[in-house]
Order: structure tokens, then C-alpha cells, then sequence
């Protein structure tokens, strides 16, 4: 593999003795790897499920590595439910390193596409409250897409700067990942065309945006706050000299510890990786004035009449009762409507005001002329006992090479028609060994597929 002089020359003074080790590992074959999403599944019954993984990552006690030469993940109805995310090992630490709790109130500064997203809600479980961000508007869609695919639905989805995030939430997190834009040096072996674009110019010119995303991060934090700082990329520039900076200008931060992950010495790519701990109060410099988000004051669902007897008609369809819906809402939440969504947002969503919001809870559906119409999000959301439970269910099995092409059919988009079935008129659960994939319409011999255009099946997908 073909790397820049310049690159090599500075790893070269960085490793010393051990640089030829370094540059041999581009000759290796790299790690690929595998996260079973705790949402909806332990990594001990994903392994049953998918045989071809192999011995955990040493860093995540939900991650497992394969081999990406003899298989494609991706290509799997499991893969549609949210069962897993494909990840390079590497990427697993950060969040892992933020020891998440039940409760917590975390944001994720830059988290598209949202793969440590997602591993932080599971952390959370239906507990407490993740803002996931992202600068860039249509990166921040995607990322929207898989918090929704994950069953998250403890979130909110924002497309915001960090500067405007610390004006409206000034000392309200416990946690915050900065996994930082960075010169992507550690992903030269997966990404080769990235080693292309490299320059001195470039390490310097992301060592100044991140240093202008870590200089907010202080006044997102309560006292006592911690923060994961990452990066894949090996320059010490924008990771060790990165964090000195930070702990100078902010003494009130402290660094609790530093991680290097070499490709030479693991199963996995390059990643550096820093957690912080703010001690002490911290002077808020005035920006309370401005502090836009804040608590609920009471929790009532605001559900219109319509909008409720539609959630019942349905749940009457799915589970054979009316008032089933209910059970499968988390605890400590509220029910809106919003322009025409119907949300559970948990009681720890603060209120926003002026922020560029892209979602703010599990979106159940939509009440489009008096009719509600449940969201693949309500599908992928729901608990394993409310597949299992619904009357009106599509059943399909992987473990049946007919079923699982029915499911990929179904994950295309097409309409359904199965042997010796007919199907009632209304919604049907269509679900993957038991686990949600989507809405479906029974119409006697058919089943209408109400499975979303952007969330489809690409048959030309790489992974
Ligand atoms: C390394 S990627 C994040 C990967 C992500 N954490 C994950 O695990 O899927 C860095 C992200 O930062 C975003 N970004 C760049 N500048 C930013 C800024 N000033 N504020 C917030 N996000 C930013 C980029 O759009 C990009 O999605």
C-alpha cells in the first residue's frame, strides 16, 4: 500500500524502534468487526444467531470480530431489525470508555453516522436521555435513520454547532463523547483513497476545529462531568498535544487517562481515545441568560381525541385490544402530538426552543387525514414481547432459506403473497425470528408492504 512520504516520515520519529512493525501491519489483512445492539439483544444470543463470529473484542464486552472476506453482514434480514451494527473495532472503545449509566443525560457532539449512538443507548437502556448531533445536515439524517433502526428511543436527534448546543444547554450533561472530525490517519488500511488527501496541512487544519469543538464541551458539562475525546488518526496534534491544550486553558478539567490503539499491537485500526473529568464548579461566564432548555414542568400527553382512537383502532388490529399500545410505551414518558406525529418523548427530554431538531423521541406514527399510520421507527422501537404478542404478525424465519428470501422481499419493497395465507384487513407486524422488521397491510391474499423507500434493501450494498 501506497502511504505519503510525509506521513511515513513523522511516524517514523513518532514509533521509533517499532515503526517497522507499524508500516508491516498495512501488509495484514484488517479486523472487522461486529456490535450486538443490547436494546434488543445480549451478545451471547447473537453469537447463537450468527455463527460465523469469533472471539470477542477485548474492549467491548458486546462486540465480536469476523471475517469480512467470508461474509456480508449487512446482507442479512437481522441486520434490517437493528440486531447488530458492523463497526470497526477500533471505534468500539470511546463509548465503552464513557461508562455510560442508566439515568445519564449524554450527548454525542459529532456522532453521524451514530454507531457510538447507539452503543450509548444501550448503556442507557429506556433510562435518562442521549442527545445525538451532528453538524452536517444530511449526515445528521442518517444519522436519525439508525438511532430509529436501533429501537433508540430515549433520543433526540439534533443538527446542530456545538456553539449553538452550549448556549442551550449550558451545565446540563453528565456525559459527552467528542468523537472528533479528524485527518483519519488510523483509516488509511480500510479507506486507502483517504491516504491520498493527507497533508500537514490537513493535520493542522483539523487540529483547529477540533480544539474549536472541545473548547465549547466545558460548558456543556455539570460539575463533576466527564468527557470522552477521540479521534482515528495517529498525529499527536490533534490528539495528545489536542488534549494538553484543553487541560491548560481549562484547569478545572482533569485527564483521567489516555488510550492508544496501534494497528501493530491490536485487532483493529488506529484510535486515540481521552477521558476528562470536570472537577469543581465551573463559572457558566453568564450563559445561564441563555439557557434555552429546561426541565418539564409537568408531564401530560397532549394526544388529540382522533389521534388516540387511531392508536387504539391499530393496537385492536396488531395485538387484538385496544389499549394494548400502552404496554410497550417505556416508563416515565409522555405522549404528543406534534404537527402530526405522534411521539413518546421520556419526562428527562428537556423542553427545545429555536434548535434544529430532527426528531425528540420514538415517533409512533403519523395521523395523516384522521388515519394513523405507524412508523417503521414504532416497528424497530417495539420490545421482543410485543412481536411476540401481536395477532395480526407476519412471522418469518431466517432459519428457512423461503422465509428469509420472503423477509429480503418484504425489506425491497415488494408486495407479498404467501402460500395458503390470507390477511386481514389493517396493520400487520412483520417480524424476523421474532424480532420487528416493519409494518405491513393485509388485503386478503396480499400483504400491501408499508416498509419505507430510504430504508430498503440495496442490493448493490457493499458490506
Ligand atoms: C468521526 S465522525 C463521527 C463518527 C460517529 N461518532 C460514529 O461513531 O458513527 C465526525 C463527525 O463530526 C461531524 N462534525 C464535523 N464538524 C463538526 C462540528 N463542528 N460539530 C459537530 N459535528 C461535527 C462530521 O459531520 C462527522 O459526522
Amino acid at each position: 500500500m501506497k502511504l505519503p512520504t510525509g506521513f511515513l516520515n513523522k511516524m517514523k520519529e513518532q514509533l521509533g524502534d517499532e515503526y517497522s512493525l507499524f508500516v508491516q501491519s498495512y501488509e495484514r489483512t484488517r479486523a472487522a468487526g461486529v456490535r450486538a445492539n443490547q436494546l434488543k439483544i445480549s451478545a451471547a444470543k447473537l453469537k447463537e444467531l450468527l455463527p460465523y463470529l469469533e472471539e470477542p473484542v477485548p474492549w467491548c464486552r458486546d462486540g465480536f470480530y469476523y471475517n469480512e472476506e467470508a461474509v456480508r453482514p449487512a446482507k442479512h434480514p437481522y441486520y434490517y431489525s437493528g440486531l447488530y451494527y458492523i463497526q470497526e473495532p477500533s471505534a468500539m472503545l470511546p463509548a465503552e470508555l464513557l461508562q455510560v449509566q442508566p439515568g445519564s443525560r449524554v450527548l454525542d457532539l459529532c456522532a453521524a453516522p451514530g454507531g457510538k449512538s447507539i452503543q450509548l443507548a444501550a448503556r442507557l437502556g429506556t433510562e435518562g436521555l442521549l442527545v445525538a448531533n451532528d453538524l452536517h445536515p444530511q449526515r445528521a439524517k442518517v444519522l436519525l435513520k439508525n438511532i430509529e433502526r436501533y429501537g433508540v428511543v430515549n433520543a433526540i436527534v439534533l443538527n446542530e454547532s456545538p456553539e449553538r448546543l452550549a448556549q442551550a444547554f449550558a451545565g446540563f450533561f453528565d456525559k459527552v463523547l467528542v468523537d472528533a472530525p479528524c485527518s483519519g490517519e488510523g483509516m488509511f488500511r480500510k479507506e486507502p483513497e483517504m491516504a491520498n488527501g493527507w497533508s500537514q496541512d490537513e493535520v493542522a487544519k483539523y487540529s483547529e476545529w477540533q480544539a474549536a469543538i472541545l473548547d465549547v464541551v466545558p460548558l456543556l458539562l455539570k460539575p463533576g462531568g466527564e468527557i470522552v475525546y477521540s479521534t482515528c488518526t495517529f498525529s499527536k496534534e490533534e490528539n495528545e498535544q489536542q488534549i494538553q491544550g484543553f487541560i491548560e486553558k481549562y484547569p478545572e478539567i482533569k485527564l483521567l487517562e489516555m488510550c492508544r490503539l496501534w494497528p501493530h499491537k491490536v485487532k483493529g485500526e488506529g484510535h486515540f481515545a481521552a477521558k476528562l473529568k470536570q472537577s469543581g464548579n465551573r463559572n457558566l461566564h453568564g450563559s445561564r441568560e441563555t439557557l434555552r432548555v429546561s426541565s418539564k414542568p409537568f408531564s401530560k400527553d397532549t394526544l388529540s381525541k382522533t389521534a388516540e382512537q387511531e392508536l387504539d383502532r391499530c393496537s385492536q388490529q396488531v395485538w387484538g385490544n385496544p389499549k394494548k399500545w400502552r404496554n410497550w410505551l417505556p416508563e416515565g414518558g409522555t405522549l404528543v402530538e406534534r404537527s402530526g406525529h405522534i411521539l413518546w418523548e421520556s419526562n428527562a427530554l428537556p423542553k427545545l426552543q429555536g434548535l434544529k431538531v430532527l426528531r425528540s423521541g420514538w415517533l409512533l406514527g403519523t395521523v395523516e387525514k384522521g388515519r394513523f399510520h405507524p412508523s417503521s421507527a414504532y416497528a424497530l422501537g417495539l420490545p421482543k414481547e410485543a412481536a411476540l404478542e401481536a395477532v395480526q404478525r407476519c412471522e418469518l424465519s431466517a432459519r428457512d432459506e423461503q422465509e428469509k428470501y420472503t423477509a429480503i422481499r418484504y425489506l425491497r419493497g415488494e408486495t407479498l403473497q404467501l402460500e395458503g395465507k390470507k390477511w386481514n384487513k389493517g396493520w400487520h407486524l412483520v417480524t424476523i425470528d421474532g424480532y420487528p422488521l416493519g409494518w405491513a397491510k393485509g388485503a386478503g391474499n396480499w400483504l400491501k408492504n408499508e416498509f419505507p423507500p430510504g430504508w430498503r434493501w440495496e442490493d448493490g450494498e457493499k458490506r
